[in-house]
């Protein structure tokens, strides 16, 4: 990585209008639209370049071995296309270069967006030592104080441990994705949470030859999710990794050269046995030491914001993962824009954030991805009768056929009375992909009308939405 783009501490003023703690998607797009618009911005963070945990061992490198997983899992395919060749190998030691390739690419691609941005950049660590004054610590042991108008608090999370016994013993996504991971390849893998991580990572790492086991406190896997869009995903999953759910892990010991994980079920006690345990049971935010000299309203340790980001303290906003309200790049992004848009604007509400309006993607194989409510979410809002789902199953599409992936649905809700788009959910092949033009018809407020007399291409999976759509009948 080259310095250039970075400030030397000496460099830092008395005062800025703008600190920006974390150069993550909460943090560097808000500032550098602040810098665009003439204010003096101070952005920090230890990691010295940006992306945060996304892409320091979160989003970016996961879907680089997801990769892997997904192109030698084509294989499985060769037969139903009439091809025959054998299964490629895994060379795992390989397989995290490629991961840490993308990695570094990435951030050499940044260090120029820093340069070219108009923000001081300083690799360090801020802590806040009064109302309008931060410290900014370096790796050498410099510091250096600076006042500030405007706070930006976009410091992000950090994986959480269950309080139990053994806890320690776990390993966390950061162990596995950090650039320079060098953990050996289990062969068995316990992962205690069947939320995003876990699911995912099992999905992946079982088709890099893992044997997976996924350990899940609640009835659903993904709770929350749309209960038709978790039990697909289950159905397919539980053909690969064994999945265990209404499992309460109670702790992990280490057995010889492994570990066994104790979990509760149906009121008796059972255990696993595993080479490696990966705690995915969510994450906790990130606050910067004498964050209580800001007297910010907290709720379960998350900072509370309203849709400007805006938190208790005017000077202070915080997008993104410290606010807990939607943990996923896409909105850290957004958020920190809407965030810069009200600073720039003076603190007025010139634009909002809509959380309803994020679509979430589950990079599992198959994929899932939504958007909006639910059918059982807009009912209770609206009211029974209020609502009407229409469908399209992958096994009527030409995509899906040709490609062999004929499981899979696109469920469209609507609200009866004029049709207008209120959720989406969609389980297989390209989910993730498909959710776009759904998530912008959303926040277009766009009709099933509209949806209809779209033309999407052919022979493509997006051609159901246009189908889904045309099913509409209030
Ligand atoms: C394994 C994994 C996979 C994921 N996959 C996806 C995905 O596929 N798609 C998706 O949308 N989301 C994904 N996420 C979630 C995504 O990474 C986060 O939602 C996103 O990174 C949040 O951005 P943020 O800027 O709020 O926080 P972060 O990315 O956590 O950034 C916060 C930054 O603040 C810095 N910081 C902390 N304390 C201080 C301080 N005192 N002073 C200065 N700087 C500080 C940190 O160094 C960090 O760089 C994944 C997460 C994980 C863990
Ligand atoms: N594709 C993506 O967008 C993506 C991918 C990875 C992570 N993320 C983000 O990162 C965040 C963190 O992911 P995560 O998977 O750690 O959190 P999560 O909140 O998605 O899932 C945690 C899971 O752990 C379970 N759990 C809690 N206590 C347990 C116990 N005692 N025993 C067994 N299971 C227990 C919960 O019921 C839950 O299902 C996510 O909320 C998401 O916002 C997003």
């Amino acid at each position: 990585m080259t310095a250039s783009f970075q400030a030397p501490l000496t460099g830092v003023p008395e005062q800025v209008d703008v600190l920006v703690l974390g150069a993550g998607g909460a943090g560097y797009p808000g500032a550098f639209f602040l810098a665009k618009a003439g204010l003096s911005v101070l952005m920090v963070d230890p990691i010295g370049n940006l992306g945060g945990d996304c892409l320091a061992e979160g989003c970016v490198p996961s879907k680089a071995m997801r990769e892997a997983a997904l192109v030698r899992g084509l294989a499985d395919k060769f037969a139903g296309f009439g091809l025959r060749g054998s299964k490629p190998t895994v060379d795992w030691p390989a397989v995290l270069s490629h991961k840490d390739r993308v990695q570094n690419t990435r951030y050499a691609q940044h260090a120029q967006e820093i340069a070219d941005s108009g923000v001081l950049f300083v690799q360090g660590r801020g802590a806040i030592v009064a109302l309008d004054q931060a410290r900014i610590d370096t790796d050498d042991g410099a510091s250096r104080t600076v006042r500030f108008r405007h706070l930006m608090l976009a410091t992000g999370s950090a994986p959480a441990r269950l309080p139990i016994l053994g806890a320690d013993l776990a390993l966390t996504s950061h162990d596995l994705f950090r650039l320079g991971a060098d953990l050996p390849l289990p062969r068995h893998l316990v992962v205690i949470g069947g939320g995003y991580i876990g699911v995912e990572t099992a999905s992946m790492l079982q088709a890099l030859g893992v044997e997976c086991t996924v350990l899940e406190f609640a009835p659903q896997l993904l709770p929350g999710f749309d209960a038709e869009l978790a039990a697909s995903l289950l159905a397919s999953l539980s053909q690969r990794v064994h999945i265990e759910r209404s499992a309460q892990v109670l702790s992990i010991a280490r057995e010889g050269d492994g570990f066994y994980v104790r979990y509760k079920q149906d009121g008796g006690e059972r255990s696993v046995h595993a080479d490696a345990v990966l705690m995915a049971t969510g994450r906790v935010p990130v606050l910067p030491e004498g964050v209580e000299h800001l007297g910010l309203a907290l709720d379960s340790g998350h900072v509370v914001v309203d849709e400007t980001l805006r938190t208790s303290n005017p000077q202070v906003w915080a997008p993104g993962d410290v606010n807990g309200r939607s943990m996923l790049f896409h909105s850290a992004v957004r958020q920190s824009l809407v965030a810069a848009h009200c600073i720039a604007a003076g603190g007025q509400a010139v634009d909002l954030m809509h959380f309803g309006a994020v679509p979430m993607t589950v990079f599992t194989e198959p994929e899932l991805a939504h958007v909006g409510q639910t059918a059982a979410q807009a009912e209770a809002a609206l009211g029974a009768g209020a609502v009407t789902v229409t469908r399209y199953d992958y096994a009527q599409d030409s995509r899906a056929q040709i490609y062999c992936e004929t499981q899979g649905f696109i469920k469209l809700v609507f609200r009866r009375a004029d049709g207008r788009l209120l959720g989406a959910q969609i389980a297989g092949m390209d989910a993730a992909q498909l959710i776009t033009p759904l998530a912008l018809a959303l926040e277009q407020g766009s009709t099933a009308a509209a949806l209809a007399d779209a033309v999407f291409p052919h022979p493509m999976l997006s051609e159901g939405i246009n189908k889904a759509a045309r099913a509409f009948r209030p």
